[in-house]
This record gives C-alpha cells, structure tokens and sequence, in this order.
C-alpha cells in the first residue's frame, strides 16, 4: 500500500548540529507511528520539516501521493497535515471557538456553515464545547492541550502529527487525553506522535522509530523497540552488555 507521508533520505542541519541524518521512514494510510528519543534528537525538527516550517538541505518528503520538498507550509496544511506544539500557542485573546474557527478557515480553507458545524463537531469531540466562549488564555494546561489537538483537528487533517501533546498531565488527565486520542484515531486520521510519556505512547501507536542526533536508530513493533539494545543504551542511557 502507498504511505500517507514518506521521508526519502531527509537531510538537515544548523552548522555543525545535524537535525535529520539522511532520515527515511514512513506512515501507511491509517497508521499511528510513535517517535522516541532524547531531548534535542531532532524530533520537533522533523516535524517543522514535514509541515514546511524549515526547508530540507536534501532528501524526499511525499504526502498521498505528491512530491511536497518544496511545497510551502501553507499549501502542505490546506492538502491536510496538521500539527499539534509541544508548547501550545493559542491566540490566547480569543475565544475557543475563534481559535477552533481560525484554523478550520485558514487550516482547512472551510467558510460560513461549514466551517461552523467543523469548529463545533471538533468541540465537542475534544470536550471542549462547553467552554467555547471562554478565553483561550484562561485554559488549565490540559484544556490548552486539547485545544491544540482542536485546531490542528479544524485543519481536517488526513496526517495529524502531535508534538508531545501528553507532557506535565496528571495520570487522569492522561488517561482522559488518550482516549480522545483513540478516538481521532478511529476516525481514519493517520498519527505521527511524538511523546516523553511512554505509557501514553505504547496505548495507542502500531509502530514506534526511535531518533537520536537526527538519526533513526531503531524502528518496528513498539515493545519490541523499547527492549532493544539501541534503545536501552542511547535513548535510556542504560548500558547494555554482551
Ligand atoms: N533554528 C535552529 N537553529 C539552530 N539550532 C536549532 C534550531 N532548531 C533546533 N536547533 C537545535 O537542533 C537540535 C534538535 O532540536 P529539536 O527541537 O528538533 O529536538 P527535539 O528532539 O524535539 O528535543 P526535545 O525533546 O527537547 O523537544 C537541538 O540541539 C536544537 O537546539
């Protein structure tokens, strides 16, 4: 089956910092891909290159079909890759629904009724519909993390990637986080997630890759990957033996 989004030999680097060493991998349609590794492995980096935020020094990146290296990042939103920040940036002046209605707009390219039923369906979805008048800037953090998954959900996304969407949540909080997650996911939305909270991660994804110095160093089965050698040494910091 052709992937949803595929990385060809992904090159990238900040002078000496290389951020994505001849990176290769890819999404099937209606997958859930889990990315691990350290801080600074590249990760969040990944991202901005698949969305369009940072240009490639060389390599591939194909999304349902297309060649889209050079596509700017507007373009890649409107043909349905959206994105979640690690660090949620909400207008924080605005209303939920302004913000849900922002993206489903300028993300999805939605007007009038359209965009409106879009904004209040993804609401609800996220739990969020009873505060759709309220300020973003009065939000708890887990209300703010569900209204960046909201409005990268409003962008109508065939690829949702989340950056660290489960990070500083209590246990409840998580455990509430992930069945929304579950559910986008059953909705035919493929998932790129980048996540610290392995727990979280292990709950929802067919597929883990594992980044280190803009490296993929280990790639398959989640559990499998988790007790791999590489992982245990580069990624845990525990050294392995024999
Ligand atoms: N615009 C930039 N200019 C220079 N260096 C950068 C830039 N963006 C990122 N870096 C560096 O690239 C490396 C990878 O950063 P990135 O944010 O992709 O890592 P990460 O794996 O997402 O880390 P974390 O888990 O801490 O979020 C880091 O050393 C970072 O300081």
């Amino acid at each position: 089956m052709t992937p949803i989004l595929e990385l060809d030999g992904v090159q990238k680097a900040y002078g000496a910092i290389t951020v994505a060493d001849r990176q290769s991998w890819s999404l099937a349609d209606g997958e859930a891909l889990g990315v691990l590794g350290p801080n600074g492995a590249g990760k969040t980096s990944m991202f901005n290159l698949v969305t369009g935020t940072i240009k490639v020094d060389g390599g591939t990146i194909r999304f349902d079909g297309q060649t889209i290296t050079d596509w700017p990042a507007a373009r890649r939103c409107r043909a349905g890759i959206a994105r979640s920040f690690q660090v949620p940036q909400p207008f924080s002046g605005m209303t939920l629904f302004e913000n849900a209605y922002v993206a489903a707009t300028q993300g999805a390219g939605l007007s009038g009724q359209e965009a409106n039923s879009v904004c209040l369906d993804v609401l609800t979805r996220t739990g969020l519909i009873r505060k759709a008048n309220h300020l973003a800037g009065s939000l708890t953090l887990l209300e703010r993390k569900r209204l960046e998954l909201a409005r990268a959900l409003c962008a109508k996304p065939k690829v949702l990637l989340l950056d660290e969407i489960a990070g500083g949540l209590t246990e409840k909080e998580c455990h509430a986080l992930i069945d929304t997650i579950r559910e986008v996911r059953a909705t035919g939305v493929s998932i790129v997630w980048i996540e610290h909270v392995v727990h979280a991660l292990l709950a929802v994804i067919d597929r883990l890759i594992v980044i280190d110095f803009g490296r993929k160093i280990a790639e398959g089965d989640p559990r499998t990957v988790m007790e791999s050698r590489e992982v245990r040494e580069i990624y845990l910091g525990i050294a392995a033996h024999g």
